[in-house]
């Protein structure tokens, strides 16, 4: 059931019209549904029934906002963090250290001193040298830092390459021809419990199989680390399944995700732990913005809406596709450039997009916006920080401020030496 759907001409959030955000929130603005969120929660825990053992962390970089992360701790979600940052907005929003997962090939002695102090469940070391400075840290502290080794397995996720995580050439993780060598130098050390190991390939799947090829190499990997003697209880699988951008697009659904998992890992006898993000949040949210105005162009013309890549990036960065609709569609279509107001050619979400007609002044939203949205947001052009919305029933609230402009302009200085 899609909660982003038109009633009586007009899209509602769940039953929220999205004018009435329009009017009383402005936009650009994301909107988020909660009865969404909370099905994406259940259908991935349902898909992993059979799987006995398990944590599932939400991605929390996929969608930081305190009231989802709030919404998705009550579905029972630990937090998967790449910071500091996003550690404490976890814990904020109630959701118990144990069920925090801390990923990231960058995590500073500050930040590991702070995970280890709020008692985190688990740290993914991603490098020999991190291990050693996480075993030092801990161990002067006295405390002992739950850990798994992250593998990088070099498998070719099939994805975008700038989001693509577990080749060889990739940043992340330790290559898996030197896993058990360094399995065994940390797994010594006082300071950390090496427990386990960890794997992410890369996000927006597409298929299973290069997933399944991960999984693969990693269990052959815990049956050679336990026959050197190592007890291994906890395997990450990171997250990383896609979710349809396009009308129409079939991706693997998560059952069929959790079916493959349940049949690799059968005989693994461990706790798995889960990443997802966009599965999660993607479908969860859309970006409500309004067309400024209409420009003639050579060939089709330029739609303006007050949305930009400050706003949502993923079109800019990845040259991702984002479906675009009218919020109160006529039966008229258009072919159209969907643009943002930005003064860069690559502020552009779409070229010759066949779309409903718009005029100046009309509502439209992009679609699949929930996550690597408003998360991804700058102030690129001093336009501000976008503001979000979360829709529960047939109410809302405003659930992260705009930041105006100029109130990023209050938090600078010019040094005395230049008045
Ligand atoms: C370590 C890690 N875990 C989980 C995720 C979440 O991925 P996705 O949103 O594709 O499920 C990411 C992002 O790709 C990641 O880097
Ligand atoms: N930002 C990316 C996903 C990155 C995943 C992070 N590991 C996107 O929008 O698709």
């Amino acid at each position: 059931m899609d909660h982003f759907a038109l009633n009586g001409g007009v899209m509602h959030a769940e039953d929220v019209p999205l004018p009435e955000i329009a009017e009383v929130v402005g936009t650009p603005v994301y909107v988020y549904s909660r009865a969404t969120l909370e099905r994406h929660a259940q259908v991935f825990r349902d898909a992993l029934a059979d799987v006995p053992d398990k944590l599932i962390a939400f991605a929390v970089k996929s969608n930081p906002n305190l009231a989802v992360l709030k919404v998705l701790g009550a579905q029972g979600m630990g937090a998967d963090v790449v910071s500091v940052g996003e550690m404490r907005r976890a814990l904020a929003a109630g959701i118990a250290p144990e069920m925090i997962v801390f990923s990231g090939v960058g995590k500073t002695a500050a930040e590991m001193t702070a995970a280890l102090e709020a008692g985190i469940g688990q740290f993914n070391i991603e490098s020999e040298e991190e291990g050693l400075e996480l075993a030092a840290i801990a161990a002067a502290k006295g405390l002992t830092a739950q850990c798994t080794l992250r593998i990088n397995p070099d498998v070719d996720a099939g994805t975008h390459d700038k989001i693509s995580t577990g080749k060889a050439d990739n940043k992340f993780g330790v290559p898996i021809s030197e896993a058990g060598q360094i399995f065994g130098k940390l797994a010594g050390l006082p300071g950390v419990n090496l427990r386990g190991v960890a794997v992410h390939i890369g996000s927006q799947l597409a298929d299973l199989a290069p997933l399944e090829t991960a999984f693969e190499k990693l269990g052959a990997l815990v049956a050679a680390l336990r026959s050197a003697g190592h007890t291994i209880t906890h395997v990450d699988l990171g997250g990383g399944l896609g979710v349809p951008y396009r009308m129409g697009e079939v991706l693997p659904a998560p059952a069929e995700y959790g079916a493959m998992v349940a049949r690799v890992t059968k005989d693994w006898g461990v706790k798995l732990i889960f990443e997802p993000g966009r599965v999660i949040a993607g479908n969860a949210g859309v970006l409500l913005t309004r067309v400024v105005r209409v420009k003639r162009g050579i060939k089709d013309p330029f739609v303006i809406v007050d949305a930009a890549m400050n706003d949502l990036a993923r079109p800019a960065l990845y040259g991702a596709y984002h479906h675009f609709e009218a919020v109160e569609p006529s039966a008229a279509q258009m072919t159209a450039n969907i643009v943002g107001p930005i003064c860069e050619t690559g502020d552009t979400f779409a070229m010759g997009r066949e779309c409903d007609a718009l005029e100046a002044g009309d509502l439209a939203v992009f679609r699949t916006a929930g996550a690597y949205g408003a998360t991804m947001a700058s102030s690129y052009n001093s336009r501000g920080f976008v503001a979000e919305v979360l829709v529960d029933g047939d109410r809302f609230a405003v659930v992260a401020d705009r930041i105006e402009a100029g109130a990023i302009m209050d938090a600078e200085r010019v040094p005395e030496w230049l008045l």
